[in-house]
């Protein structure tokens, strides 16, 4: 470690740190060592430095306002090789980037996704809906809806089934891009160069970024050109990439950007909500004692007549605190997405020297036992006695819940679509069902593991068994009912339907009925 570097845990000859790395999990790592080394220390990846924030002071400080030099990613070859650039998640700090950015920023503004929220309720009735039908499959309904939700407000397409062609491609593909980027999977190009250069044959990895880059344009350009075409026809729905393709000029955006603009935010928009609803009901069902305690304050504001709105939300402080600690129990990106430094920085009396990657470490933010008392439980209770859920005696002011979406010139730009969708769902969930421990053998409660979780940059949980259960016979007729009266928005976004999504339709409309 060169001296001026913030303290860290002893290098080795050439690999620095490299080798102490986890492959999988590496925010319990890295929240241990800050326990030892501080919210600011550095790591050495080879000659590469890495600085880890666990300190919420420090993330304000140098991302949110040093966020200019701190607005880079760091290097990744497999982005180049499979996006040449154009993922505007893992791109540098380009002109390129910056286009995109200010186009996803522009299309994704509150006001534009207040006009989208008639598209993620009507979903998120399906989603109850499809909930009461067959409750088994949750795990796969709760990808269905996250990836409907923004397939329709990006290309005004719905998918009614995860097995409807875009879903399920989307997925397949998802699935073989995030197996690639997780560490380990490839060998370390980023750090030893010289790999790239590996003829095809002997590298694995190559073969298979083909493919995935071959599978995402068909699907994003395809996306892209059924919308364009659909425009030209006269009919447009409104959606994000009509938008683009009117704005395309002012936007200053060729093809190749709008397809992997709106491409990258079905992978973003899908996975990350996935993520968090699929924690939701694992906590649901881990512990039954929160979700007493939320579905009292429902029975009590809202009641059995109706189903919950948005504006009920303000006379809920439990679902709101609810919603804060499932984003603190799980954050869905436990190390962000990392930051890279454009510039040599100083901070504290130390170096950050240009290039250094960024971690904002979410993960040990909120599970630090000096801030939160039992960290590792879900206590949405935490959040009502103050306002960042810290302990008592320990002022929380430099913590933000938000935390969880990033900071700086990086920040999520889907959170304002993000939390529509989970305020929607949290409350259907909390008002419709009981979510409660899988039965074993013998009829007794088998436990849910909540530390079982599938590694990688956003972490999810393993699939897993509950009983899901509507709270009573007439809530389930009150989703029937609504889950008929959203046909009419389904409709707008119902294009091009294979026969397998148009029997399915007809058939789950009728049997409402
Ligand atoms: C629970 C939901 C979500 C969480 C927790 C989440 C979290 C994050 C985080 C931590 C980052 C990195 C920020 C940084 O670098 O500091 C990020 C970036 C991003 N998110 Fe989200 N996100 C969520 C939902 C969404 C949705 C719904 C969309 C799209 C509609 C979206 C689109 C993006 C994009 C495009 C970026 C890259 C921004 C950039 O590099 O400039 N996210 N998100």
């Amino acid at each position: 470690r060169e001296p001026g570097l913030p303290p860290g845990p002893p290098t080795t000859f050439i690999l620095g740190n490299l080798h102490q790395l986890p492959t999988k999990f590496a925010h319990y790592k890295f929240s241990e060592w800050a326990r030892i080394y501080g919210g600011f220390y550095s790591l050495k990846m080879s000659s590469g430095t890495a600085i880890v924030l666990t300190d919420p002071t420090a993330v304000k400080e140098l991302i949110d306002k040093r966020g200019a030099t701190m607005a880079d990613r760091p290097a990744l070859h497999l982005g180049e090789v499979v996006a040449r650039g154009l993922n505007l998640v893992l791109a540098r700090y380009t002109e390129d980037y910056k286009i995109l950015r200010c186009a996803a920023q522009a299309i994704l503004t509150p006001q534009a996704t207040a006009r989208h929220l008639h598209i993620q309720h009507a979903e998120s009735i399906q989603l109850v809906h499809d909930l009461l039908r067959t409750p088994e499959s949750f795990y796969t309904h709760i990808q269905r809806y996250s990836n409907s939700v923004i397939l329709s407000v990006l290309y005004g397409k719905r998918s009614p089934r995860f097995e409807t062609p875009e879903t399920a491609t989307f997925y397949k593909v998802e699935h073989e891009w995030t197996t690639l980027l997780e560490a380990g999977a490839t060998p370390p190009l980023d750090y030893f160069p010289f790999l790239k250069y590996v003829p095809e044959r002997w590298a694995k990895w190559k073969r298979d970024c083909k493919y995935v880059r071959q599978v995402q344009r068909e699907m994003y350009f395809g996306l892209l050109d059924k919308t364009r075409e659909r425009v030209q026809r006269g009919e447009g729905n409104g959606s994000y990439v009509e938008e683009l393709i009117t704005r395309q000029k002012e936007l200053g955006m060729d093809r190749e950007m709008m397809g992997y603009l709106s491409g990258v935010i079905i992978e973003t928009g899908s996975e990350t909500t996935t993520a968090y609803l699929q924690t939701l009901v694992l906590a649901l069902v881990a512990y039954p004692e929160a979700q007493r305690k939320a579905q009292e304050e429902m029975d009590r504001v809202v009641g059995d007549d109706r189903m919950p709105t948005l504006d009920d939300l303000e006379n809920m402080p439990y679902i709101r605190a609810m919603i804060l600690e499932t984003h603190r129990f799980r954050p869905v990106t436990p190390l962000g997405i990392p930051h890279a430094t454009l510039t040599a920085e100083e901070y504290r009396g130390y170096v950050i020297p240009k290039g250094s990657t960024i971690f904002i470490n979410a993960w040990g933010i909120f599970h630090d036992p000096d801030r939160y008392d039992d960290p590792e439980d879900f206590i949405p209770d935490r959040y009502l006695l103050s306002p960042n859920g810290t302990k008592p005696g320990v002022d929380g002011s430099d913590l933000r819940p938000n935390f969880v979406f990033g900071a700086g010139r990086r920040i999520c730009p889907g959170i304002h679509l993000a939390e529509n969708t989970i305020k929607l769902n949290i409350m259907n969930f909390v008002w419709a069902f009981d979510f409660k421990k899988p039965l074993g053998p013998d009829g007794s409660p088998v436990d849910v593991d909540p530390m079982a979780y599938i590694p990688g940059l956003t972490i999810k949980p393993f699939p897993f068994k509950c009983r899901i259960t509507p709270r009573t016979d007439g809530k389930a007729e009150i989703i029937e009912r609504e889950f008929l009266e959203a046909t009419e928005t389904f409709t707008k976004f119902e294009f091009e339907l294979t026969p397998e999504d148009q029997e399915f339709v007809a058939k789950e409309r009728a049997t409402t009925m």
